[in-house]
């Protein structure tokens, strides 16, 4: 388990930055930067095989992993993330990233329909749909980089996805996808965060958090 900045008192804490999410941040990634290639791949395949014995579902909202993310590797291959996905779900939306606000979506139709969106990361090229598409989603893969035991979850601090898991129905399942390192004892926690209930890592599968 990575260990966390210490803790402070919460008094003075910045918005948008309670008791040091930004620490956080760094300590992970240098963590994952420190990961071998044949880690990361194992870790991948994992992974793939994880979510897709999440199926059979509906509606299954993933997102195409960056490199420094679980699950990453070409999404073409049949053993990437997506594709796993597919075999999952009878239909699987991907985000599409807008410059600010909720993450719009759109159904993934395979590799070769997809490009690069912003921050470089794979979208389909089809019909954008709006954020409240989200509420068809039976699963939903929430990209973080770091879970805690009570299913708060750190982002990249764009605040995208706590923006976006609002538009999620209440009985699906949100799944904070992490290495089994970044489960952690406790995050700070803001008002505007939304808890998952799921957490699915390469060594364990996907766990509920303990209500
Ligand atoms: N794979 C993946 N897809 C995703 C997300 C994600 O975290 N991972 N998102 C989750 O919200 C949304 C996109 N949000 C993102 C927010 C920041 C960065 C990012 O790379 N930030 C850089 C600084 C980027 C820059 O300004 O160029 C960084 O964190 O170092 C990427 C995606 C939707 N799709
Ligand atoms: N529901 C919301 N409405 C308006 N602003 C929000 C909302 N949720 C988060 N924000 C803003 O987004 C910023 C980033 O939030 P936070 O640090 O929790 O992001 P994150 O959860 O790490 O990232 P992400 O959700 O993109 O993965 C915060 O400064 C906050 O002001």
């Amino acid at each position: 388990m990575v260990e966390g900045p210490a803790p402070t008192s919460g008094d003075g804490t910045p918005a948008g930055d309670a008791a040091g999410k930004t620490e956080w941040r760094a300590r992970i990634l240098a963590s994952r930067r420190t990961l071998d290639d044949e880690t990361r791949s194992r870790e991948a395949h994992a992974l793939a095989e994880a979510v897709e014995r999440l199926g059979p579902v509906g509606t299954l909202a993933t997102y195409a992993p960056l490199p420094d993310e679980p699950g990453s590797g070409s999404p073409a291959s049949p053993d990437s993330f997506v594709a796993a996905a597919t075999r999952a779900a009878r239909r699987v939306l991907l985000p599409v990233t807008p410059p600010a606000g909720p993450l719009s979506w759109s159904v993934y139709e395979g590799p070769r329909s997809v490009r690069e969106g912003r921050f470089g990361i794979v979208e389909p090229i089809g019909p954008v749909l709006p954020p409240s598409e989200l509420a068809r989603a039976d699963v939903v893969l929430v990209p973080a980089l770091a879970v805690d035991l009570r299913g708060v979850r750190l982002g990249r601090g764009a605040g995208y996805y706590d923006r976006t898991l609002g538009h999620a129905r209440p009985d699906a399942m949100l799944v904070a996808v992490v290495r089994d390192d970044d489960v952690v004892n406790e995050l700070p926690e803001d008002p505007y965060d939304i808890r998952v209930g799921w957490i699915l890592t390469p060594g364990r599968g996907p766990v509920r958090v303990p209500e």
